[in-house]
């Protein structure tokens, strides 16, 4: 048992998947930096006083008072790891006027409120840490902010949510059914409180703003980020997409566009080529692969969710204030360390998915006789879509199925030559329509 030397306090609102792994580590810190010994809990807000915790606590520690946590004079630090928009967002600048430095993993609060929040801070002078908000585990806000910010980034790609990538990598090795497979998800602890923001791509685009306003250096509307989910992927397309060597993956993407100085960032389900890195990130992993000049590309790959994962993000955030805290007598930041802090003021300007360019897988049911193919192929050809393949692999009663993958094209074009395919008397659906990366 290890003897602590308490230096500074945390108030921890919160104590569910997140909440508890980081109490289990702050409590337990033999074996690890021992910076961490100079951390103590100071109180933990919850909602329930009765509820079971599965974690030996010290008496007292919980209180439904999350208001006097944030405003409490012994409070050094405050995590808040209680998710959802309030009253997290207005705790958070409490704590903030009250001159606390604050730890948070909740992407869906620094995505809408970061500009807020960052003024707050900064006129305050404490920082705001955001480790576990995006990859849960994987350090990737911190090289942003740090090791890699020297590059011009030219793009990051990434899979950044672990519930959908769990259901998806599970729908494709065991052809398991969705609602069976997030039910699995919501017992790990992955999904969020209302799962909708995972499989509807909420959750990964609040990440890839937050991503893309680190990579380069802006804030981003998050009501600009093109944003579809993965309710539509049906297991023809998991098993379309293998025979043609793809797997489909979420991705969430933010990267220059070659012809303007607007940003593409976007997230929707996308074909990526088996031999891609990112085709073999296989359940609640996620990965996050950084193109950036000099350096070339590097890739981050981890743990994206589950309450351990998220625990050492959250704590090393902790860490990071406290090392920072440590070297001021009177813990009062007269100067920001510019590596740690946020100085965006201005925001990036986001192209409109329209103007796009990407590959596209569609498939169609149509009649089953001669001169369909034909036909798609006339439409595609009326607005400059190119073919990379077209197949006709089998039928679905008495309909042919014929699936195309397109060479880069316009995404404007692209959905234009749909509208004119869907008036064709041969053609009974378009079933679905994915990118490709
Ligand atoms: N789960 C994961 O793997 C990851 C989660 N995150 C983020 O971390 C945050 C927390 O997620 P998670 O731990 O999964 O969430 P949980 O739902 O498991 O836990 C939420 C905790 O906050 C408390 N709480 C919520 N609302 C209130 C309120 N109004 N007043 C008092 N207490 C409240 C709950 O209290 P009580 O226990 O009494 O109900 C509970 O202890 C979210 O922002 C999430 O997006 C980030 C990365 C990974
Ligand atoms: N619900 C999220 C949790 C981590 O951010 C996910 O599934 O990735
Ligand atoms: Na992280």
């Amino acid at each position: 048992m290890v003897r602590k030397t308490v230096t500074f306090k945390v108030g921890l609102l919160g104590l569910g998947t997140v909440g508890t792994g980081t109490a289990q580590v702050l409590l337990d810190p033999t074996g690890r930096h021992p910076l961490l010994q100079e951390i103590e809990i100071y109180q933990i807000g919850v909602r329930s006083l009765a509820k079971e915790r599965g974690i030996n606590l010290p008496k007292d520690i919980l209180t439904k008072d999350l208001e006097a946590i944030v405003t409490a004079s012994e409070v050094d630090i405050v995590v808040e790891v209680l998710g959802g928009l309030e009253p997290a967002r207005s705790l958070i600048l409490k704590a903030i006027h009250h001159g606390k430095h604050v730890v948070t993993a909740n992407k869906a609060v620094i995505s809408r409120y970061g500009d807020e929040i960052f003024t707050a801070a900064n006129a305050a002078g404490v920082y705001v840490m955001l480790e576990a908000a995006v990859g849960g585990g994987i350090p990737v806000i911190q090289p942003l902010k740090q090791a890699l910010s020297v590059n011009r980034i030219q793009a990051v790609t990434g899979i950044v949510n672990g519930t959908t990538n769990y259901i998806l990598t599970r729908m494709q090795t065991e052809g398991s059914d969705f609602n069976a497979v997030l039910a699995d998800a919501q017992k790990l602890g992955y999904a969020e409180a209302d799962p909708t923001a995972d499989v509807d791509g909420l959750d990964a685009a609040d990440k890839i703003a937050i991503l893309a306003s680190l990579a380069f250096g802006g804030r981003i509307k998050l009501q600009e980020v093109y944003s579809e989910g993965i309710r539509n992927v049906s297991q023809a397309d998991i098993a379309y997409a293998d025979k043609l060597g793809f797997v489909i993956k979420l991705l969430a993407i933010a990267q220059r566009t070659p012809s303007s100085s607007a940003l593409s960032v976007r997230v929707h389900p996308t074909l990526v080529a088996r031999s891609h890195p990112l085709a073999s990130i296989n359940g609640v992993y996620n990965a996050i692969l950084i193109e950036g000049e000099p350096l070339g590309q590097v890739m981050f790959y981890g743990p994206g969710a589950g309450a351990g994962a998220t625990a050492s993000a959250v704590v090393s955030d902790i860490m990071n204030v406290a090392a920072v805290l440590k070297t001021k007598s009177d813990r009062v930041q007269t100067q920001f360390n510019p590596l740690l802090a946020c100085s965006h003021q201005d925001y990036c300007a986001i192209a409109p998915m329209a103007e796009l360019t990407t590959r596209f897988y569609a498939r169609f049911l149509t009649k089953d006789r001669p001169g369909v193919i034909g036909k798609l192929g006339t439409c595609f050809g009326n607005y400059g879509v190119s073919l990379e393949s077209i197949v006709q692999i089998g039928l679905q009663g008495d309909l042919a199925e014929i699936v195309v993958v397109t060479h880069d094209v316009r995404e404007g074009n692209f959905h234009s030559s749909l509208t004119e395919i869907r008036t064709l008397e041969a053609v009974d659906s378009i079933p679905s329509v994915l990118r490709v990366l």
